[in-house]
């Protein structure tokens, strides 16, 4: 069982496209593999992290796309750290795709697997990333810790350098609301559960 951890921002931006209606999420290898598929599918919603770029249509901002109506549509995502880090472990039994705001629904699938051997993948900063870890220490405590409290893991998280990186417009595609936006505590209450569709690897939001 895997449990995949991008804050800032990958993951944040998949549960708002789900809460903006999107029905599935393909999880692109590659820029180019994106774009194939989006000449494959002039209908689904190409989406790439940094600037925006020719032939796609979002980027990878929660502020930017919390307002985008994505009623039924399928959105490829190719973002730096967190598809990669998703595609890494896309053979384990479970890939759970998780940040802040989709904790205690990540949390709740856990418990209800009863699994004790969980492996968290922080995606940022090669495995190093501050908002990352400290969300996955979170979530793994939570699975145990019904009353455990968030306050200091938020704390990690608004202090790390991503987040210092999108305040400061060192990211590009940036909304002002990012960093807030990706530290909403259980904004959402579904998880998102990555599978094997064919040869894709498809998110989609999971409730226990
Ligand atoms: O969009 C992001 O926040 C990052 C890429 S960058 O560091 O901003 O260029 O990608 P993610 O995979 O969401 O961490
Ligand atoms: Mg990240």
């Amino acid at each position: 069982m895997a449990v995949v951890v991008d804050v800032m921002r990958a993951f944040t931006v998949a549960a708002w496209a789900f809460a903006r209606g999107a029905e599935k999420i393909v999880l692109a290898e590659s820029l180019d593999e994106a774009l194939a598929l989006k000449a494959r599918h002039p209908d689904w919603v190409a989406l790439k992290d940094g600037p925006a770029a020719p032939g796609f249509d979002a980027v990878n901002s929660p502020g930017l796309l919390r307002s985008a109506d994505l009623g039924g549509r399928t959105v490829v995502q190719k973002t730096t750290a967190g598809t990669v880090g998703a595609l890494a472990v896309k053979e384990a039994e479970l890939v759970l795709c998780a940040g802040f705001v989709v904790a205690e629904a990540t949390a709740e699938i856990l418990r209800a697997r009863g699994s004790d051997s969980v492996t968290f993948v922080v995606t940022g900063e090669d495995g190093r990333a501050d908002e990352d870890l400290a969300c996955a220490q979170y979530i793994a405590r939570r699975v145990t810790e019904a009353g455990a409290d968030a306050g200091e893991y938020l704390r990690r998280a608004g202090e790390s350098r991503a987040a210092a990186e999108l305040a400061q417009g060192v990211r590009q595609g940036v909304h002002p609301d990012d960093v807030a936006l990706c530290l909403e505590l259980d904004r959402f209450p579904f998880a998102m559960v990555a599978t094997l569709e064919g040869s894709l690897m498809v998110l989609r939001p999971a409730r226990t």
